[in-house]
């Protein structure tokens, strides 16, 4: 029998990209919420206490409201792909890569990880859990996206007369993504982050920059490389690129949408600096790719269905 889904914020962003990669797949039958009720408590209610499995693509506070509606006797399983919950007690952190597969398989509840942070968790997290890069530096993450990562309003304000071409913020600090990042890296020191919005669509690049000649003890870059190719060895979503530096990594202003994650090391020729590069499309793994990736894993499917992947 199918699997009953229910996306809250079916009509956002995230929810729209998932409802994507959903359609035409028989393992599912979606419930869903006309434009009158997908905003209405009372509905919401019995869509989510209705389903199998309930995706939350909404803001934090409307996915901490949604949580409070399921009846825990019902049985419902979430993903909650808000940022709500992502150092929460009782919520699996849905990266299957770093966690587990079976832990996101056998969650009740699962947080999907922010897109900011699955580029930096999937370069930094393995290299400390080796030893390979000191849990106690104060690690700087730089990243660009693109301006679907702010959802519908952000959009709205970039397909405006009048848009920015570039946008720099987290300028107060405290960046939501900080905790999550340091938490599921294992770090002593909240990491500095400063994030930015180009004026393309979608896509993201978060880079960690290495000044290795003032770490004491750290690895070279072919040696994290190595890690890294034979952590994510054979998986159809992680890709560790080997060999020359290119001149250049590009995000295209018409990406089409995937799932892919892409990762590079680079070094200099002393080894005395390197730089961590992650690539990725905000809302395939860094969101609605995410989201599917665990549905699959919770609904005993082949991981990587409905996904969008080069390699496939
Ligand atoms: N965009 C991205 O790249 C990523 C997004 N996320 C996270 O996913 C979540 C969704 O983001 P995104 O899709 O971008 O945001 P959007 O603003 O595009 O979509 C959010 C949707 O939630 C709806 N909504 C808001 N409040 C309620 C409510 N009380 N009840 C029901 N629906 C409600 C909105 O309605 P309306 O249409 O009327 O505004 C909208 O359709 C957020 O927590 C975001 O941080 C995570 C990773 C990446
Ligand atoms: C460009 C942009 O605005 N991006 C969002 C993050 C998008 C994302 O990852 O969503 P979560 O916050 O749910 O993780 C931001 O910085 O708040």
């Amino acid at each position: 029998m199918a699997h009953k889904v229910f996306i809250d914020g079916a009509a956002g962003t995230t929810g729209l990209e998932i409802a994507e990669r959903l359609s035409g797949r028989s393992e599912f039958s979606l419930i869903t919420l006309d434009d009158a009720q997908r905003k209405d408590a009372g509905a919401r209610r019995d869509a989510l206490n209705e389903a199998d499995v309930a995706i939350l693509c909404l803001p934090d506070e409307a996915a901490i409201e949604a949580v409070s509606l399921i009846d825990p006797t019902a049985g419902t399983r979430m993903i909650d792909a808000s940022s709500a919950h992502r150092t929460a007690s009782g919520w699996c952190y849905g990266f299957p890569e770093l966690v587990g597969r079976e832990r996101v398989a056998n969650a009740l509840r699962v947080s999907n990880p922010g897109c900011y942070p699955t580029g930096f968790l999937a370069l930094v997290a393995p290299l400390v859990r080796a030893g390979l890069l000191p849990a106690d530096w104060p690690y700087t993450v730089h990243a660009v996206s693109g301006y679907s990562g702010g959802g519908k309003a952000l959009i709205e304000r970039f397909e405006a007369a009048g848009a920015p071409a570039f946008r720099a913020y987290g300028l107060q600090m405290g960046h939501k993504h900080v905790p999550e990042m340091q938490a599921h890296a294992g770090l002593v020191h909240e990491p500095v982050f400063s994030p930015s919005v180009i004026d393309t669509f979608r896509g993201m690049v978060v880079e960690i920059p290495l000044p290795l000649a003032a770490m004491p003890g750290v690895a070279t870059p072919d040696a994290m490389r190595d890690a890294l190719a034979a952590f994510y060895a054979g998986s159809p979503i992680v890709r560790v690129h080997q060999g020359a530096a290119p001149a250049e990594l590009l995000l295209p202003h018409d990406a089409v949408p995937h799932d892919d994650l892409e990762l590079w090391v680079f070094g200099n020729a002393q080894g005395t600096q390197a730089r961590l590069l992650a690539r990725l499309d905000n809302l395939g793994k860094g969101a609605s790719g995410a989201a599917v990736q665990s549905l699959n894993l919770l609904c005993g499917l082949p991981e990587t269905a409905g996904l969008r992947l080069t390699s496939a």
